[in-house]
């Protein structure tokens, strides 16, 4: 083997064995979590000492190393930072970063639930609540989507955390959450929320717009093609003026970090196995739009991962 080619061999080999490995990356997160190591560093107001740190856990001090090869694997793949002191004889001292100060508990954007759903998957309603109390991030971007409507259905919109944000920050807007009858069965509305529970490929209410929040990447192409109809039914009283606000990944491997691909893609898997959805490219938005007999789209890529997608009739 020339030495170019053994530099490849051992790089290939690298890449197989992290990607083997690489399964202990979110079992350590769950884990981190239910030592409740955010929390405590979180609590701790700054950088807690490994020392403070295994004292707090309530680990015995024999088992120190433990937890500083713990604490090394996490800040290696960006959960904790580690800072080195330079008095106290190099002593060690973690940090949050700004995806564990997403799993700090009293944190209004927490996504925990998000996590504790790979051991108890019954919590859907939870987990799904916990990813939409960000949408005030995507409301704050982008109030002229939104303040120009009166009402709005969310559709598949689960237990309606969304749509109590856009009341609050939308006081005139009206909002219908339609979900299946056994999921909003005993919600409470106010006078600009009511819950509907029905059948989305059967009808949806009228309205000036319809949102699409994570729902149509759980679906394939035909039944995408069905939802949409029926929202452009709803939408049909308001001629071209109605509009389906659609929020969900659209995958740009070109454009895209790495980090943003591997979190699209990984998705992508996750809706191919449990649910024959996926999550799709422009051209594949695109498709599904004519299918459903729309005309013209438009895609705001400002919200991370996820974008918002505005389609007219
Ligand atoms: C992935 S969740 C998204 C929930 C919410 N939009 C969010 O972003 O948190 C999909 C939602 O679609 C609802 N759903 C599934 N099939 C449905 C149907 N046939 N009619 C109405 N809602 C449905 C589920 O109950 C669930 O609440
Ligand atoms: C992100 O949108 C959805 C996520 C999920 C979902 O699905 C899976 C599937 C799986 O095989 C392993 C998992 O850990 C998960 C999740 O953690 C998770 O959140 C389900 C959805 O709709 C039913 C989603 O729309």
């Amino acid at each position: 083997m020339d030495n170019q080619n053994a530099i490849e061999f051992f790089e290939g080999q690298n890449l197989l064995y992290m990607q083997i490995f690489g399964n202990l990356r979110p079992v350590c997160l769950m884990w981190a979590c239910e030592l409740g190591i955010p929390d405590i560093i979180s609590n701790h107001g700054k950088p807690i000492t490994l020392l403070e740190l295994v004292s707090a856990l309530q680990i015995p001090p024999s088992k120190v190393g433990f937890v500083k090869r713990f604490m090394r694997f996490l800040a290696h793949n960006r959960i904790f930072d580690i800072h080195e002191s330079q008095e106290d004889h190099h002593e060690l001292a973690y940090a949050l970063t700004p995806a564990s100060k997403l799993l700090v508990n009293d944190s209004i954007h927490c996504l925990s639930p998000m996590l504790q759903f790979m051991t108890d998957p019954c919590n859907f309603f939870l987990v799904m609540a916990s990813d939409s109390r960000m949408v005030d991030l995507v409301l704050k971007n982008c109030t002229s989507i939104f303040e120009e409507l009166d009402s709005i259905v969310d559709v598949g919109g689960g237990t309606g955390t969304t749509a109590r944000i856009i009341c609050e920050t939308f006081p005139k807007l009206k909002c219908v959450v339609l979900d299946l009858p056994h999921v909003v069965a005993n919600l409470t509305g106010s006078n600009r929320l009511s819950f509907v529970g029905s059948d989305m490929f059967k009808s949806i209410p009228q309205a000036d717009a319809v949102l699409l929040k994570w729902v149509l990447h759980d679906w394939n192409e035909e039944n995408c093609i069905k939802i949409l109809k029926r929202c452009k039914d709803s939408i049909s009283s308001k001629g071209n003026r109605g509009k389906i606000i659609i929020i969900d990944a659209v995958i740009n491997e070109k454009l895209d970090d790495q980090d943003k691909t591997q979190t699209k893609l990984c998705m992508d898997i996750a809706m191919m196995i449990a649910f024959n959805g996926n999550e799709r490219t422009e051209e594949e938005w695109k498709q599904l739009f004519i299918g459903a007999g729309f005309q013209h789209y438009k895609i705001y890529h400002t919200f991370g991962f996820r974008s918002l997608i505005e389609v007219y009739p």
